[in-house]
């Protein structure tokens, strides 16, 4: 990945993106009167905010605190791009979704949500995966676009369907106590034409960046960053301030540091006319040409099987101390997946017997398998969905993270 190294950019003042709504009734003066009395917003402001139609993709980590101010805000359109159900594990900083949401789709937990905040929301729900074949259509239908999704493939469709379909789009990611965001609108009237691919002109490769799902965020960092592109949304549809158009904002929470980067254009960047299969671009390879590329799986049953028969088997955990300490395999050696492909543990793993690797949900366990493979063990598998696997389909009491 291309690193971004030229210090702060001149600041981006944009027109409004939108036009005013025709008037706010009494009730919506009395709920928005702290934005009515700040200058810069007034009652023009609002009504803008009011007449505004903004897309969130994801009511995960960033879509919820996003939605939530959002809606608070009195935006007065929302629309909501959501597959996934709530998850236990969400509940940590998905704080749109409460315990009793656990199992309903992400995306009516989130209309319920924002009813009880802010009733005056039209809220649209998408209840599907963002694809090639439905994005251009679904944002010509908004003014601005949130990114709040977790995967690069659609990071870059979404990227690519706000440059055809010529809208703006709010970005933002995090990782564990850091936080990006950014604003891209290929189109703007700045002039410039920058967009995601300019920051990062190509995915990194498949396991290089661990999702929050594999290395962890702190919670309120989905806060931190989600309110940071509420604002922008907000300065963009009421014409207000300096948004990052053309600089990445960086924030480090253990710093508490928050510093921004200008994004250049970059001159090798082709132009985007159309849209691309997108786990290919990014490298994503299904969990079927992964098994095809290294062979040998096995599953959670079939590996519970053979060892209660007695087969002499070394079952060998690649994840980290942290993960070891919350969950693990009965009998498993652990050898985290680093220092096995830099080679460093390559002694330490058992040359008389069959080995089996498992990790969290397979991904590390394919890489380490691999390398194994070509270090000289034939004999070697790796267990088909992780521990993650093992505690639903052998232990239910064991919990999963
Ligand atoms: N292409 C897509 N279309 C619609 N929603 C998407 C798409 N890609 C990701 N999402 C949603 O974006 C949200 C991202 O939230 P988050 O990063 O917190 O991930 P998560 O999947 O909920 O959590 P975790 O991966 O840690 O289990 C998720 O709810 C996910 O379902």
């Amino acid at each position: 990945m291309k690193e971004p190294t030229v210090p702060d950019a001149p600041n981006t003042t944009l027109p409004p993106l939108v036009e005013p709504a025709a008037e706010l009734s009494r009730e919506e003066v009395e709920r928005y009167s702290r934005h009515l009395i700040i200058p810069d917003v007034g009652t023009v402001g609002q009504r803008r905010l009011k007449n505004a139609k903004v897309l969130v993709i994801g009511a995960g980590g960033l879509g919820s605190p996003a939605l939530m101010y959002l809606a608070a805000a009195g935006v007065g359109t929302l629309g909501i791009v959501e597959f996934d159900e709530v998850d236990t594990s969400n509940l940590q900083r998905q704080i749109i979704h409460g315990s009793s949401d656990v199992g309903r789709p992400k995306a009516e937990s989130a209309r319920d949500s924002i009813r009880e905040i802010n009733e005056f929301v039209d809220v649209r729900l998408h209840e599907f995966r963002l694809e090639p074949d439905n994005a251009v259509e679904l944002f010509e239908q908004y003014d601005l676009i949130l990114d709040g999704t977790d995967n690069f493939a659609t990071r870059y469709l979404v990227n690519d369907a706000a440059v055809l379909a010529h809208k703006p789009y709010v970005w933002g990611s995090i990782f564990r106590f850091e936080g990006q965001a950014s604003v891209f609108w290929e189109d703007a009237p700045d002039g410039r034409g920058l967009n995601y691919r300019d920051l990062y002109p190509e995915a990194p490769p498949p396991g290089m960046v661990p999702s929050c799902a594999e290395g962890g965020v702190l919670g309120v960092l989905c806060a931190s960053i989600g309110s940071i592109m509420v604002t922008e949304a907000v300065k963009l549809i009421t014409g207000i301030g300096e948004t990052l158009l053309g600089r990445l904002m960086v924030y480090d929470a253990l710093e508490m540091s928050y510093r921004t980067i200008r994004i250049r254009r970059d001159p090798e960047r082709e132009p985007i006319t159309g849209l691309i299969d997108y786990d290919a671009f990014c490298g994503v390879v299904s969990e079927e040409g992964t098994e095809a590329a290294i062979g040998s799986t096995i599953t959670a049953t079939e590996l519970s099987e053979m060892l209660s028969s007695g087969r002499d088997i070394a079952v060998v955990d690649v994840r980290e101390p942290v993960e070891w300490d919350i969950v693990r395999i009965p009998g498993a050696t652990l050898v985290p997946k680093d220092r096995i492909l830099s080679g460093d543990a390559l002694a330490e793993l058992p040359q008389d017997r069959p080995i089996t690797f498992y990790c969290k949900t397979g991904i590390r366990s394919a890489e380490v398998l691999a390398a194994a493979k070509k270090a000289g063990f034939s004999d070697a598998t790796h267990l088909q969905g992780g521990v993650v696997a093992w505690a639903k389909q052998v232990d239910p009491a064991l919990p999963v993270y």
